[in-house]
């Protein structure tokens, strides 16, 4: 059974059909990039699958649980993840206690086992424990101590990588991770990507406009035009593809080349 799957996804907008009937299902171990010109549909596919937007048709599933009716929380719970250019942060907080929370919500259930200053005092070395962990996996440790709000821009991207991993989801949702960033933070979160990709057990999306990164990191493309699912296969299949050339004419034909 596949992880994640929409079936006949579709959001109209008065008249305007953004999402025409997507029926797609991603699997763990695969990073799958969701190109298209601007306007294709592909942030609303994204908001309709982590629940920020309700479908007007159609469903989304994962692990074969009926989501359509979720809220984004609920959604979040059942383990899709999806990085949220910066609005999840907590700027009067440090780098440490950010992470830390972000632990600790998804050990929620570790902490309702009465008051027991053991257990308080080892649930708090095992939250911090993971938490550091977190932070070396995202070279951070050396500003664990930092007030978020005072970090540089890039800085505050890879924190937001790194709360999402802290939650463990199944679906890893990236919306163009890099944009707005500058060159020396790119390729940091390209890199964080990189080793997500890695674990097998995770399954990632990617919306990239940068035909480079889709060509590096991507298994796999699907294409969004005018909201419907154009195409879907290997990278260098789909990138060659007369439909992908054509959507691209003029938004991406010099990166496609
Ligand atoms: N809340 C909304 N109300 C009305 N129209 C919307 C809304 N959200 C998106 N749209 C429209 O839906 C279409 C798809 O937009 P969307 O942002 O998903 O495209 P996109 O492929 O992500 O584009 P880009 O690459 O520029 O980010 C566009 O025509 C957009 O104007």
């Amino acid at each position: 059974m596949s992880l994640l799957a929409t079936k006949d996804l579709t959001i109209r907008f008065g008249g305007h059909v953004a999402v025409n009937a997507v029926t797609c299902s991603f699997e763990p171990g695969t990073l799958t990039a969701i190109v298209g010109p601007n306007g294709a549909g592909k942030t609303t596919y994204f908001n309709l699958i982590s629940g920020q937007l309700r479908a007007s048709e159609g469903t989304v599933t994962l692990d074969g649980r009926d989501l359509s009716g979720a809220s984004a929380s609920q959604r979040t719970r059942a383990g899709l993840g999806r990085a949220f250019q910066l609005t999840n942060l907590f700027p009067r907080l440090t780098v440490l206690e950010n992470v830390r929370l972000a632990v600790q919500a998804t050990r929620d259930g570790d902490h309702k086992r009465g008051l027991n200053l053991w257990s308080v005092w080892s649930d708090h070395k095992a939250l911090t424990q993971r938490a550091d962990e977190i932070l070396e996996a995202v070279a951070m440790k050396d500003k664990e101590n930092e007030y978020v709000a005072n970090l540089p821009h890039g800085d505050q991207r890879k924190l937001e990588v790194a709360l999402l991993m802290a939650l463990e989801p199944k679906v890893f949702m990236f919306d163009e991770p890099t944009a707005g960033m500058n060159a020396a933070e790119a390729p940091v979160i390209l890199n964080l990507i990189r080793k997500l990709k890695s674990d097998k057990s995770k399954t990632i999306l990617l919306v990239e406009h940068k035909m480079d990164v889709v060509r590096e990191l991507a298994d796999r493309i699907i294409v969004l035009h005018n909201g419907t699912l154009v195409a879907d296969g290997e990278p260098a299949e789909v990138i060659a593809s007369p439909i992908v050339q054509e959507a691209y004419l003029g938004v991406a034909k010099e990166a496609t080349a």
